[in-house]
């Protein structure tokens, strides 16, 4: 296990989030260490995505405080609105990028526009310049001789490898995936875990991973949190959690899955 003793990064304290009756988050509290690789897992339903879209600010919660590098953002009384400035809100989300199961390519862009678009209309770089890292970031993934091609041209494994170069565009401090690989076929699922385990070694990224692939909770965490029912139920270090879960729902849930 990590163990970082810095101030963190990432901090939910008592944060409650509902949807109309339903409590997905009852009092949550979670923080993560500048450079922590944390990987959630745990039942459908449990809040898991629900985390993470609330430190993408795409969803407001009802109560409690998170704070993302030394700053925080309530949401009191549950309007829909984050109390913190546009300006703010841009600079979180500048700081934080996300990967989706669904990759969510620009289909009308080639795989370089893709990657250097944001870097230019959000933070004003020059095109060149953001071709030029573009294309560094196409390496990494493994996909530089793509970079002409339409993402529809691409199979979902390597859309997935774009996409994560993409959000790296960005040099977000924290980089969030909600189930990388859920969409994919299983033969496919490798070559993204490869990309991912590549990013785990990048000391200054600060990486959440919602999986159901215990593969990647084991070689890319420095700590599993278990969820269960909208609170972490069971944390620790992969072997821990995965070889000696100590609670009776993790146990329950690894067996699960596990078979
Ligand atoms: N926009 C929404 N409106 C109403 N209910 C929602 C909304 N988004 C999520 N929920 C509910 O909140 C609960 C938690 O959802 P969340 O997606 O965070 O779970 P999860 O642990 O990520 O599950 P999974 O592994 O299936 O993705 C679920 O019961 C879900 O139905």
């Amino acid at each position: 296990m990590n163990e970082k003793t810095d101030t963190p990064l990432i901090e939910f304290s008592d944060v409650t989030k509902r949807f109309g009756i339903l409590t997905v988050l009852d009092q949550f509290n979670f923080s993560v260490a500048k450079g922590e690789k944390v990987t959630l897992i745990g039942p459908s339903g449990s809040g898991k995505s629900t985390v993470l879209r609330i430190l993408m600010t795409l969803e407001p919660f009802q109560e409690g405080r998170l704070t993302l590098d030394g700053t925080s953002y309530h949401e009191p009384g549950g309007r829909g609105r984050f109390q913190a400035s546009e300006r703010h809100l841009r600079q979180i989300r500048n700081h934080v990028g996300m990967v989706f199961q669904s990759f969510n390519l620009f289909p009308h862009m080639t795989v370089l526009r893709n990657v250097v678009e944001a870097p230019v209309r959000v933070l004003g770089m020059q095109r060149e310049e953001a071709e030029v890292r573009a294309i560094e970031l196409l390496q990494m993934v493994g996909l530089a001789d793509k970079k002409d091609q339409y993402p529809a041209q691409l199979s979902g494994g390597q859309q997935q490898r774009v996409a994560i170069a993409r959000a790296l565009a960005m040099r977000p401090q924290v980089l969030l995936f909600d189930e990388p690989t859920s969409a994919l076929d299983p033969q496919l699922v490798g070559e993204v875990l490869s990309v991912i385990r590549g990013l785990a070694h990048e000391h200054d990224l600060t990486m959440l991973l919602v999986t159901h692939e215990m593969r990647f909770a084991r070689e890319v965490s420095d700590r599993v949190c278990f969820f269960d029912k909208g609170r972490i139920c069971e944390q620790g270090a992969p072997e821990a959690i995965l070889g000696a879960p100590k609670h009776e729902r993790t146990r329950e849930f690894l067996s699960s899955i596990l078979g």
